[in-house]
């Protein structure tokens, strides 16, 4: 363990930041995650008559204070938050818009890490900015210390991630993270899948192969990570059409807009403990407001 943890130094970068009054580089040391730090954000949440108030602790469950009117209205009936890890390779318009989400109580989870293979990229300069520990996996080829797929478990493991989000990372997922996390790694994908998916189908490649084919729907897809690349189980799709003088440019806008509601959609799902497994396998989506519909 101490191997391990020796060798978690150098790939953390981030910033923890205590009410954001108080930042520490902890490029050098794997920092403890949030052990004694507390992040407040007080969100007032409009119930039907009562607002809530509420403080969590990065590390306990949520503790409400406030008056509620039914028991459903009181959040503490509810499921126990979440931890999020987020992988990106690029700008991160979903990890951002996944973040806004837990911020305005529309996913009940907090990103504790955000991992990429780009320590320069728009998605992880903004969780430095948010105080968010970034992970560097896998590390940059040539680096004197070696950081494992097993060393990336066991540095989930101590920020206690629940569910782990991949949001345009386009590196393969290593199997020792795939059994790690069983139906707990969630991707989302720029097209209807199975169409347009597998190893080469990424970012605006797939929109040129959907313009190209003639296809009349595209869409984005979340689905379950498996050892390959876009295999897993389907778990939501939105439908978005492809107009005939698309771009690809064009098309991946509609797209992207399509995929931040859904993919949060989905987040809030996740966290809700609203996803059930159907006798065959498939994944559903329980409607937050009618428990006897699927999504
Ligand atoms: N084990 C899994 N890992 C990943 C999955 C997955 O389903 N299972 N999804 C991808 C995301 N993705 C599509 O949604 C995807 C990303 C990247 C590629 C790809 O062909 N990558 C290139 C390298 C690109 C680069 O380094 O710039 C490659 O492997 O040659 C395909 C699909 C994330 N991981
Ligand atoms: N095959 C993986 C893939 O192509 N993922 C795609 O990368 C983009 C990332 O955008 P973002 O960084 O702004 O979220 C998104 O369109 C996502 O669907």
């Amino acid at each position: 363990m101490e191997a391990q943890s020796v060798a978690l130094q150098g790939y953390i970068h981030g910033a923890l930041s205590s009410l954001q009054t108080r930042k520490t580089d902890v490029s050098a040391k794997f920092p403890k995650p949030f052990s004694s730090e507390t992040r407040c954000s007080f969100q007032s949440i409009c119930s039907s008559t009562k607002r809530a108030l509420r403080c969590r602790s990065s590390v306990e469950k949520i503790e409400y204070k406030g008056v509620f009117d039914t028991e459903e209205d009181n959040p503490k009936s509810k499921v126990s938050f979440k931890k999020l890890a987020v992988f990106v390779s690029g700008g991160g318009s979903n990890f951002r818009s996944i973040y806004e989400a837990t911020l305005n109580g529309s996913v009940h989870g907090d990103i504790v890490a955000l991992v990429t293979n780009k320590h320069d990229c728009g998605g992880a300069e903004y969780a430095r900015g948010k105080g968010i520990p970034v992970i560097l996996f896998p590390p940059r080829k040539g680096a004197e210390e070696v950081f494992s797929a097993d060393d990336l478990v066991t540095a989930l493991r101590s920020y206690k991630v629940d569910f782990v989000l991949l949001a345009g990372y386009l590196k393969l997922i290593p199997t020792e993270l795939i059994k790690a996390y069983q139906k707990a790694i969630l991707n989302i994908h720029p097209s209807l899948l199975p169409a347009f998916g597998g190893k080469g189908y990424y970012g605006m490649k797939v929109h040129r192969a959907v313009i190209a084919s003639g296809a009349r729907y595209s869409g984005p897809t979340v689905h379950y990570v498996d050892e390959e690349y876009d295999t897993g189980r389907i778990l939501a799709q939105r439908v978005v059409a492809v107009l005939a003088d698309d771009t690809a440019e064009k098309l991946a806008a509609r797209v992207l807009d399509e995929e931040h509601k859904l993919y949060v959609e989905v987040c809030s799902a996740l966290c809700d403990e609203r996803i059930i497994w159907r006798e065959d396998g498939v994944p559903l989506i329980q409607s937050k407001h009618d428990p006897s519909h699927y999504l």
